[in-house]
């Protein structure tokens, strides 16, 4: 489960009082997640009833960590659902829990949808436009710390594990998108803050409706295009095979489109960006596999699911 650090009531009843959210009435460990410690907290305030998360970020730097955090609340001051940073009286939205970074944000109702429809997908679609136009103002910046410089550096790392075959379809592939990312087309995609990780379990519904994206530890600064490849890669396909699923494909380019039409060179670049979003996972999921975190109970994501995506993708290119 993912509970890396363990907190105490003392701890948490310290903290919602600091933040102002009342006395602590309940917590408990999140089992989801695979990169940080979570926890549901309840706490009361003049009779009425809060849920919060309370996340201590296990990777994540104090450096790293206000670009995140802020971008949340910049998104949903400008009414993008997200959840919302809590600030203590300082006006610090940062903290410290057992020496660790945490943050404390409203839970969001609803569930994850696991088995999206084509109309669960222009909801995202729709919301993922919003929030990149949304984003367009935020002032601060940080790059995308999954992106094409990790996975140069990363690819040595994890090709010791892979076969022959998976080894040549890494390399091949990197170079391909090393030559992609060298384009004018590639250049002339617009760019800024993507959440970057937007899967079926970053995002909530209820009774139908998308209540919220969440879990943006993994957003920088990016073109939208990879955004909206990495979206299409998990709520788009049929998850067995990896291939793609023309229907709910359109729906989501269509609803993001009716918020933010694709430019020319995102029209040209898209299937080489979904080749982007899969090689991305492929080579996270192979790296936590191969290289997993000490003392860590939980069971890591397949990478071979991201390697038939990827085979999909080129020999299936998709375009909207
Ligand atoms: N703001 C929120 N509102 C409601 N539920 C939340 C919220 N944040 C986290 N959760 C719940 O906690 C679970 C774990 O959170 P999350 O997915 O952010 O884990 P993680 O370890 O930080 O990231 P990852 O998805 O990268 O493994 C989610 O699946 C969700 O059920
Ligand atoms: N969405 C990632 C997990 C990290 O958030 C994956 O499925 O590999």
């Amino acid at each position: 489960m993912a509970v890396f650090t363990e907190v105490g009531q003392d701890e948490a009843r310290e903290l919602a009082q600091r933040l102002g959210l009342g006395e602590l009435r309940d917590l408990r460990g999140i089992q989801g997640g695979i990169e940080n410690t979570n926890y549901f907290v309840t706490t009361v305030q003049d009779g009425q009833q809060a849920e919060w998360v309370l996340t201590l970020f296990e990777r994540l730097t104090a450096e790293q960590l206000p670009f995140y955090l802020h971008l949340m609340k910049h998104l949903a001051q400008r009414g993008i659902p997200v959840p919302d940073p809590q600030a203590d009286r300082d006006g610090d939205i940062l903290h410290q829990v057992r020496g660790k970074p945490a943050a404390v944000v409203n839970k969001l109702a609803g569930h994850s949808e696991l088995a999206p429809t084509a109309a669960h997908c222009a909801s995202v679609g729709e919301m993922l436009a919003r929030l990149h136009l949304a984003a367009r103002d935020f002032n601060r910046s940080q790059p995308n710390l999954r992106g094409l410089a990790w996975w140069n550096e990363t690819v040595p790392v994890v090709l010791p594990f892979a076969g022959p075959q998976q080894a040549d379809l890494l390399r091949s592939e990197l170079a391909f998108q090393n030559h992609v990312a060298e384009s004018s087309a590639y250049a002339a995609l617009p760019r800024g803050p993507i959440h970057a990780d937007l899967f079926r379990d970053n995002v909530m519904f209820q009774d139908g409706a998308l209540t919220g994206f969440f879990d943006f530890y993994f957003a920088g600064v990016d073109s939208w295009l990879f955004d909206i490849g990495v979206c299409l890669n998990d709520w788009c396909v049929d998850l067995p095979t990896g291939a793609h699923d023309p229907l709910r494909c359109q729906t989501f380019l269509q609803a993001y489109q009716r918020v933010r039409p694709l430019a020319a060179a995102e029209r040209r670049l898209l299937p080489a960006m979904l080749r982007a979003g899969a090689l991305r996972f492929w080579i996270s999921r192979l790296w936590d596999f191969h290289l997993p975190r000490e003392a860590s109970l939980l069971k890591p994501h397949d990478p071979a699911h991201f390697e038939r995506v990827l085979r999909q993708r080129i020999a299936h290119p998709v375009h909207a």
